[in-house]
């Protein structure tokens, strides 16, 4: 139960590093978020190295970055189509891709990481750039569930480490938690809420507690519609209408749970339950842990709660 009344006071600490503008950004992790958070860097004039594990990865993040400028060209260059597409080719000159994070690393503000939702991976992964960014280089994560202290604790930088949390779709949600640890430097949060301010964001300030502001609120709500379905008494269809056409959200919370992707919700539930194994709200749910086995992941894998093919 610890876990979630903890109440963490911030603090800064004294820190070497100046503040920060933040211009050349490594984004480490080239699916729906990191792919997403490079276009809107990109587009706000930022250079942008996106890294992920493969060439072929990275082939399918450029094509999605391509299409959703398209839908943002379309819009807003409605009267000018070749402004449009000027547009598209000059964000994407601001981005470049590479399957190394070392490769953008020294030459980094900024590294923002995108990945897994896995502590121990993201750990290996800011512990070992550690070793290769500047000092001045600020470290963030877009973690959607785990404490921003936990990572941070594989650096030596943790007064320059902080949490970025965007929000699906980037290119379309105004909001970006930014997140302080008590060890986060005034500097550091500073340059990490104008960088988001930069990219056209609304940022809001959080303590390092369980699920920031946002997901502290969305989890138990979509634990609750799920334990409903679970219990027999609404279909999924119906929760979702329900809650769509009831409460006024542009999706339903199974809707929604395809569209973050159901694996990211199983990483968020189980760690969750293991911080905090009494809470009912956590156990497991066998038609989650059915769905993610058998590959079926949202929208992305074409089938989650529903099929999109
Ligand atoms: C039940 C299971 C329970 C499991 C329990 C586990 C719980 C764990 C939960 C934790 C989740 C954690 C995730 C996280 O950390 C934080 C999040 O990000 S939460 C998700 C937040 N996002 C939302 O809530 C999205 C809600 N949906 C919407 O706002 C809209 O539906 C959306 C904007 C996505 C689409 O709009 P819609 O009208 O529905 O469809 P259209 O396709 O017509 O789009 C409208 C408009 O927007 C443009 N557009 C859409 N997407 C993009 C894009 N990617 N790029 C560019 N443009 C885009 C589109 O072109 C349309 O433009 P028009 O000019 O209006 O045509
Ligand atoms: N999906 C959502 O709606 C949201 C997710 N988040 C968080 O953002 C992070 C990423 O989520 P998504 O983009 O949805 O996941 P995703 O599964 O779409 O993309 C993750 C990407 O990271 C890559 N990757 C994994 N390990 C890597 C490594 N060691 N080095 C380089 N690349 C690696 C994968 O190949 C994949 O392309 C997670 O921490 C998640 O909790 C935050 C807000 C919303």
């Amino acid at each position: 139960m610890a876990f979630f009344t903890h109440h963490i006071s911030r603090s800064f600490s004294s820190s070497a590093a100046r503040s920060v503008v933040i211009k050349n950004v490594t984004i480490i992790g080239g699916g729906q978020m990191g792919a997403g958070i490079a276009q809107v860097a990109a587009s706000t004039g930022h250079t942008v190295t996106l890294v992920d594990m493969s060439e072929d990865i990275l082939k399918k993040s450029v094509k999605g970055i391509e299409g959703s400028l398209k839908r943002v060209a379309k819009k807003k260059f409605a009267e000018k189509p070749e402004a449009g597409e000027e547009f598209i080719q000059k964000v994407l000159q601001n981005v470049s891709t590479a399957t190394d994070p070392a490769a953008a690393a020294p030459t980094s503000d900024l590294v923002l990481e995108a990945i897994v939702e896995n502590l121990k991976v993201k750990q290996d992964l800011f512990g070992r750039l550690d070793k290769l960014a500047p000092a001045h280089t600020i470290f963030a994560s877009n973690t959607s569930s785990l404490p921003i202290t936990d990572i941070a604790s594989s650096t030596s930088r943790q007064d320059r480490f902080g949490g970025l949390h965007f929000f699906n779709p980037v290119p379309m949600m105004k909001l970006v938690e930014v997140i302080a640890t008590p060890a986060t430097s005034q500097e550091t949060f500073d340059s990490l809420l104008n960088f988001s301010k930069a990219l056209g964001k609304a940022p809001v300030s959080c303590k390092d507690t369980p699920g920031f502001i946002v997901n502290r609120l969305l989890v138990p709500y979509m634990m609750e519609a799920l334990r409903l379905h679970e219990r027999g008494h609404g279909s999924k269809e119906d929760i979702d209408v329900a809650m769509k056409l009831g409460a006024g959200y542009p999706m339903g919370p199974f809707e929604l749970s395809d569209y973050v992707g159901l694996d990211t919700m199983k990483f968020i539930i189980d760690g969750w339950s293991e911080k905090d194994p009494d809470n009912p709200l956590f156990a497991p749910s066998e038609l989650l842990n059915k769905l993610v086995a058998e590959g079926k992941l949202g929208k992305k894998t074409g089938e989650g709660f529903y099929k999109y093919k």
